[in-house]
């Protein structure tokens, strides 16, 4: 069976190449390859290749500047995902999309349900918001993990970034007023594996379709994260330059964007816990495993 993996050179892409080969022939085109903002060209490949299964981890995922290039956000993350579940559902086969906290308001202090009204503050949030849409009224076979904070030891992510500012910079000012979960890349994939069972040759979802937080568990700011990030890569020997003391915790409105974050990012993980019958693990482990794949290589 094809596994047709869209974003296949991102954080989550790669991780999903990782799980999923053993299950089938992985087909994760390059974007030189295959660019995803070709509607035609998709539609193309998908005839070639024939998937049984697509896992759509391609997005358009720069925050600040999908205000300014909203035309690109809208393709990528709101047509394309539209566009796979109508191949998805006219063939029977399953689809996979990964979506985001940002497509909450963000006010309150109270977690988010998958089925909690919607209100995203960005462009980047309200297409995921509508590629999510796209999804559930195509009628495929689907799963939607909204998830938050995605870090990996590959690809551009906040954790690679304070490592690197970490070594170069005597201090830091960190938002402390944006509460969600970091979550490893290869957590994503895990979970994403984990929804499906083999039949044959071929994968089918064994939990209910639908949307799903999918996060570890806890909660922390960019602060909090920086801070645990500072301390779990000076026990690991990194050299940095930046100490715990020089860390500012600071509001929002003291790091202006182009794009408004939601302040409340908590998402509430009962509904994937029950239908795996797991519990997530605590976002700290999970950073102790990719700062030392990230370290090692
Ligand atoms: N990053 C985060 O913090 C979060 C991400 N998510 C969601 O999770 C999913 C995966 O995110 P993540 O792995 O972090 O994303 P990345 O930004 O790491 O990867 C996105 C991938 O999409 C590919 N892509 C973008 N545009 C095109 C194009 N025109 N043609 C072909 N490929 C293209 C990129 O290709 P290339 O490698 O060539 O750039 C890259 O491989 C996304 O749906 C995202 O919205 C949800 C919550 C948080
Ligand atoms: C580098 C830096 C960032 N920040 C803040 C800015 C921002 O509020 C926060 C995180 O920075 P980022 O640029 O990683 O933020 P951002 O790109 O908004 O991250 C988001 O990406 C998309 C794709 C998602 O779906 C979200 O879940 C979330 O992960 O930290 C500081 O306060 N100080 C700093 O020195």
């Amino acid at each position: 069976m094809n596994i047709f993996i869209t974003g296949g050179n991102g954080q989550v892409g790669f991780e999903l190449q990782r799980q999923f080969a053993p299950f089938g022939t992985i087909l994760a085109p390059t974007r030189q390859e295959l660019d995803l903002t070709n509607a035609d060209a998709v539609d193309t490949y998908l005839a070639k290749h024939q998937p049984g299964l697509i896992l759509n981890a391609a997005a358009y995922t720069a925050v600040d500047n999908a205000e300014s290039e909203p035309g690109q956000a809208q393709r990528l993350n709101a047509e394309l995902p539209a566009q796979l579940a109508k191949y998805a559902a006219k063939h029977g086969i399953p689809l996979v999309h990964y979506s985001t906290d940002y497509v909450y308001p963000g006010n309150g202090e109270t977690p988010w349900q998958e089925d909690s009204p919607t209100g995203p503050l960005s462009v980047y949030g309200q297409t995921k918001l509508e590629g999510d849409q796209g999804i559930i009224e195509s009628g495929a076979s689907h799963l939607i993990f909204r998830t938050s904070w995605v870090y990996a030891a590959r690809g551009s992510n906040f954790m690679k970034t304070m490592l690197r500012l970490g070594c170069e910079r005597d201090a830091l000012s960190i938002v402390n007023d944006q509460i969600g979960a970091p979550t490893a890349a290869r957590l994503i994939a895990q979970i994403t594996a984990l929804s499906f069972t083999v039949h044959g040759s071929r994968l089918s979802i064994h939990i209910p379709q639908g949307i799903y937080h999918l996060a570890p568990r806890g909660e922390t700011s960019w602060h909090g994260f920086a801070s645990e990030i500072f301390s779990q890569a000076r026990k690991a020997g990194e050299a940095l330059t930046i100490t715990p003391e020089s860390t500012a915790g600071i509001p929002t409105a003291e790091y202006p964007a182009p794009a408004q974050r939601p302040l409340n990012s908590r998402m509430a993980l009962d509904k994937l816990e029950s239908a795996l019958g797991i519990t997530m693990p605590p976002w700290q482990s999970q950073l102790v495993l990719t700062l030392k794949e990230h370290l090692s290589n």
